[in-house]
């Protein structure tokens, strides 16, 4: 066997072209994901470069050495690009631009005016370094914690090609090979086949940050609800359940909020269900803003009703909550299409008693809500039980 450059330029751009053809039917089935759609143009275009500098002597220096080392620095830029949005990161192409067009021009100038292939190839790696370790940096700086093991490792895989890649800047070009990069010689040709290598383990590494960033988003929309992004029914309840269950282990209270907005079908019918919608989104702001409980779980537990947990809050505690919330909607118009409509919203407050299961106590303080409701709505009721717990100790709030 002979892994000359150019059997070893070939086998690289079969995998590159392998990898293009495998992610872009992986876009076609994962439509949504735009990075994929980014990184898929990153991949075809550096397979296209390395076909061109595959061409070098058979096609004008131009395309094979400046079209073609474009190519791959454009490609990188692309990648890195797709990697600053995976991360939820904004990219400005500013200073990637400029990279990319004087690198270009740098390639052109070691062509056409003083050609000199080691210090092309001691450059080209060093390109490759820089955009390796922009990666990295990336993926360990904003990789939040939901999908960092997929980061970590990706970032671990960016991290050995610099060190491959900074190797190779150093490699010493035979004497021989003139300006062609296809004769540069045995130490040049084995990094290649090290660069096989690291190259398919950076297409895994790109489909773990897919896969990984997908189970999370899985896992996330199966908890949330869509129009509020608060926990929805079944997630608050499997939430509630494990919270109330620590709390009661801890021998801590437990206060539940559950409130309904008022005439909310009104609001519907008269400025129509987007402007609803809206509505809600309003008060899940008030919501997050309004509210600050350590660790409180907010769910939407239905159409315009919403369950507040409160671990570790005493029926006082969870009664002054409730008081701010009612008091906080009621006095924020929610603004919408230049129409300021006003809510409020009828609330029922119970606290948990030893062995008290979460979905008894979701029924208590739905019945002290109803309660709210029969009273005239726009206030604070506590289940029955508590009114008691309060009455004998001559709080005369229930
Ligand atoms: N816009 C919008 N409306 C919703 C959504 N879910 C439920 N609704 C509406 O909420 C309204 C609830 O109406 P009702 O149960 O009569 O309650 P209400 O008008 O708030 O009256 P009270 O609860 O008695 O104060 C219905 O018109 C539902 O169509 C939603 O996601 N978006």
């Amino acid at each position: 066997m002979h892994l000359d450059i150019p059997t070893l330029t070939f086998v690289s751009l079969l995998m590159g072209i392998g990898a293009s053809i495998g992610f872009t039917s992986l876009m076609t089935v994962l439509r949504n994901q735009t990075v994929l759609r980014i990184w898929v143009a990153s991949l075809w275009i550096a397979t296209l470069g390395v076909l061109l500098i595959g061409l070098r002597n058979r096609i004008p220096d131009l395309l094979s050495i400046v079209v073609g080392n474009g190519a791959i620095v454009f490609s990188n830029a692309l990648m890195l690009k797709g990697i600053a949005k995976h991360l939820g990161q904004p990219m400005r192409w500013r200073w990637p631009g400029c990279f990319v067009l004087v690198y270009i021009g740098f390639s052109a100038w070691m062509t056409y005016v003083t050609p000199d292939l080691g210090m092309r190839l001691f450059i080209a790696s060093l390109q490759a370094v820089i955009f390796d370790l922009a990666y990295a940096y990336l993926l360990l700086r904003y990789g939040e914690p939901a999908i960092r093991t997929s980061c970590r490792i990706a970032a671990a895989i960016m991290l050995i090609n610099a060190v491959f890649f900074l190797m190779r800047a150093f490699m010493s070009v035979a004497y021989s090979a003139g300006q062609d990069i296809m004769l540069a010689g045995t130490p040049v040709a084995a990094t290649y086949v090290v660069g096989i290598l690291t190259g398919l383990a950076s297409y895994f590494a790109l489909l773990q940050l897919i896969t990984e960033r997908l189970m999370v988003d899985l896992s996330r929309a199966a908890h949330t609800d869509g129009l509020t992004g608060l926990l929805n029914r079944s997630a608050i309840v499997a939430e509630g359940r494990a919270s109330l269950a620590r709390c009661q282990q801890r021998g801590q209270p437990f206060t539940l909020l559950i409130f309904d907005l008022d005439h909310f079908k009104q609001i519907n019918d008269r400025w129509g269900h987007d402007v609803g919608d809206a509505v809600l989104r309003h008060v899940t702001t008030i919501l997050r803003s309004g509210i600050d409980w350590p660790h409180m779980l907010a769910s939407r537990y239905g159409g315009e009703e919403f369950v507040l947990a409160l671990p570790g809050a005493t029926l006082e505690q969870g009664m002054e909550v409730a008081e701010k919330l009612r008091y906080t909607l009621a006095h924020s118009h929610a603004r919408i299409d230049h129409q300021s409509i006003p809510v409020t919203a009828s609330i029922g407050v119970a606290v948990a008693r030893p062995g008290t299961r979460f979905e008894q106590l979701v029924r208590q303080a739905d019945e002290a809500m109803y309660r709210t409701k029969f009273d005239g709505r726009n206030g604070v009721s506590l289940a029955m039980a508590d009114s008691a717990h309060l009455a004998e100790a001559g709080d005369t709030r229930c």
